[in-house]
């Protein structure tokens, strides 16, 4: 799909019937009160100036009372639908606007979205889409009905009485449109302020959660708690201001519909004291005064909802509009089975660095072949498979699978011939079969079991609850070493033809690491190995090791 077809406008476009729908129920619930007012105001002013002429057994008492009866139940009836249709596009919008954002979104991981922050990332996914999902009702809505009702009213009012037509229209300029956005104008920088403190103060509580056991120990739980205070009392503060902002847009409102009405009163009452219209007429657009100017009292927070809704679109915008770090091909090329990967003349350098980590690099790795590298902290081990996982291209130089280059290739179909073992590769809270099952979804139970037992996990497996055992968040109910090798069972699931294996026994104890080491090569059935590793490797694990020193790879002698 093409990223403008693909647009955040494309999500509300999407529900354009329910949306016009839910307007016009609207529209149809604020016009059926206004009348409701205009014609009860006439009917009583009326009434009672026939009760005062003596003129009561003439009186027409049944179609005045017809129409209250009939607007009062079209009220009620549209407001009921009003509500069933806006809810129900604004819980489809939630929906698709979670969808769009992580469809857009998960391609930029983990190259770009790397470098946002998760708690950041959270508050977009959770404050900015719900300031837009309920954009609907909120302000949507609210301004097209109200617009279109205001066209009504001062349609209505030029039938009665031109001069009170003026009159209403000058009104709805000023209390609609001009009070509105007097409470808005050049505000825009303030609600993006107030929307990044906002989402400070959900970084700072998430990423105090989540380092909670961390802060414990270095004591370091009181600072960390007066940073949440602190953000939360800036996010207060950023609110109490826009709050203000509303309270002085709603009193200037005040004193303008005070000043309105009475002149709309004067106005009416002088035409009806020259009898160019007829007296309830004159009540009628008096009533019909209030009722508008009530009804403008809901364009302050409608603008303010979209200013904040233009706001979060934004932030969500400014995520996932982000290049991707690789271009897709336009024309993919197929991939052999199982080949040979080899990094040609590889030079690499990360974006914004001041020199490359990779120059020149040179590997082949033939199929079923198993590759150690080794490397001093921050030589570039990661990078290197950073690039075998095609996040980044190469600036010069190129890898090739059985000698096509990877850039020609679907990221989706190199990605199959791939399986990855990330450093500290996470176990998700949940069932054992669910963790293993991210490997591969169709996996029966029996595939599950066959891969525990070649991880040695079987009679762990065995005593806790079999494939339905619960592992905690981040396998907390499980060793370290336990976990890593479930991790290891859930790579080799995949059936890839390579496994990139980036320290698999990182944290792990000596025996526990050597253990799962010397298992590595019979795990493999014939797939290479691509490890990177601090490790001193016990013989037989890997048939090459290198060092990867200054950007290029050094040969090592095996132990
Ligand atoms: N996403 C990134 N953006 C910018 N620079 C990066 C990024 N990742 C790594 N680097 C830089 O590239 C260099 C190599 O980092 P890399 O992680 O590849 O080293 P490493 O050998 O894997 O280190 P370690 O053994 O500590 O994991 C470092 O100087 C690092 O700061």
């Amino acid at each position: 799909m093409s990223r403008s077809a693909d647009s955040l406008r494309t999500v509300f476009l999407r529900h354009r019937p329910r949306l016009l729908l839910a307007v016009l129920l609207l529209w149809t619930t604020m016009l059926a009160g206004t009348a409701l007012l205009g014609l009860s105001g006439g009917f009583l002013t009326a009434a009672a100036l026939a009760g005062a002429a003596g003129l009561g057994q003439g009186f027409n008492f049944f179609t005045p009372s017809a129409g209250i009866r009939g607007l009062t139940m079209a009220r009620i009836a549209s407001r009921y639908f009003e509500k069933l249709v806006g809810h129900d596009a604004t819980l489809r919008i939630a929906r698709d606007l979670r969808v769009w954002f992580f469809r857009r979104a998960l391609p930029l991981a983990p190259a770009r979205l790397g470098a946002t922050r998760t708690g950041d990332l959270l508050a977009r996914l959770l404050g900015d889409i719900g300031e837009i999902d309920g954009l609907l009702v909120r302000a949507i809505g609210p301004l097209l009905a109200l617009g279109a009702l205001t066209l009504v009213g001062v349609g209505s009012a030029a039938l009665i009485l031109p001069s009170a037509a003026v009159l209403l229209a000058v009104l709805a300029l000023l209390i609609g449109i001009g009070v509105p956005w007097l409470g808005v104008r050049g505000h825009d920088s303030e609600e993006a302020d107030r929307a990044a403190h906002r989402a400070a103060l959900r970084t700072a509580a998430f990423e105090g959660l989540e380092g909670a056991a961390d802060l414990a120990a270095l004591n370091a739980g009181n600072a960390w708690q007066l940073k949440v205070r602190v953000a939360a009392k800036q996010v207060a503060s950023r609110d109490r201001r826009r709050r203000l902002r509303l309270i002085a847009a709603s009193t200037l409102h005040g004193v303008l519909a005070g000043l309105g009405l009475v002149a709309m009163l004067a106005l009416a009452l002088h035409a009806a004291e020259q009898q160019r219209i007829a007296p309830e007429m004159a009540a009628g657009l008096v009533f019909l005064t209030v009722a508008m100017i009530e009804l403008w009292a809901g364009m302050g927070l409608a603008w303010q909802s979209l200013q904040s809704g233009r706001i979060a679109a934004a932030r969500l915008q400014g995520i996932v509009e982000q290049a991707p770090s690789v271009q897709e091909p336009v024309s993919p090329q197929p991939l052999a089975p199982a080949a040979t990967v080899h990094w040609d003349d590889v030079h690499f350098q990360w974006p914004g660095a001041a020199r490359p980590v990779l120059r020149g690099l040179q590997l082949t790795l033939a199929p079923g072949e198993r590759i150690a590298i080794r490397g001093d902290s921050g030589s570039g081990k990661t990078t290197l498979s950073s690039l075998l996982l095609r996040l980044w291209d190469p600036q010069q130089g190129r890898l090739t699978y059985g000698g096509q280059d990877l850039r020609d290739v679907a990221q989706a179909d190199w990605h199959r011939h791939l399986a990855w073992l990330p450093q500290n590769a996470p176990v998700f809270a949940g069932s054992v079969a669910a963790n293993l099952r991210l490997g591969d979804p169709e996996a029966s139970d029996e595939a599950l079991w066959a891969v525990l037992q070649r991880v040695r996990l079987g009679e762990w497996a065995e005593r806790n609850g079999g494939l339905q055992a619960w592992v905690g968040e981040n396998g907390a109910t499980m060793s370290a070493g336990q976990a890593r090798r479930l991790a290891l069972a859930r790579a080799l699931l995949r059936n890839a033809p390579i496994l990139l294996v980036d320290e698999p026994t990182e944290g792990l104890d000596v025996d526990t690491a050597r253990a799962l080491l010397q298992d590595l090569p019979a795990l493999l059935e014939g797939r290479s190995l691509l490890m990177i590793t601090h490790d001193d490797l016990p013989a037989g694990v890997v048939d090459v090791q290198y060092r990867l020193v200054d950007g290029v790879l050094v040969r090592e002698p095996l132990r």
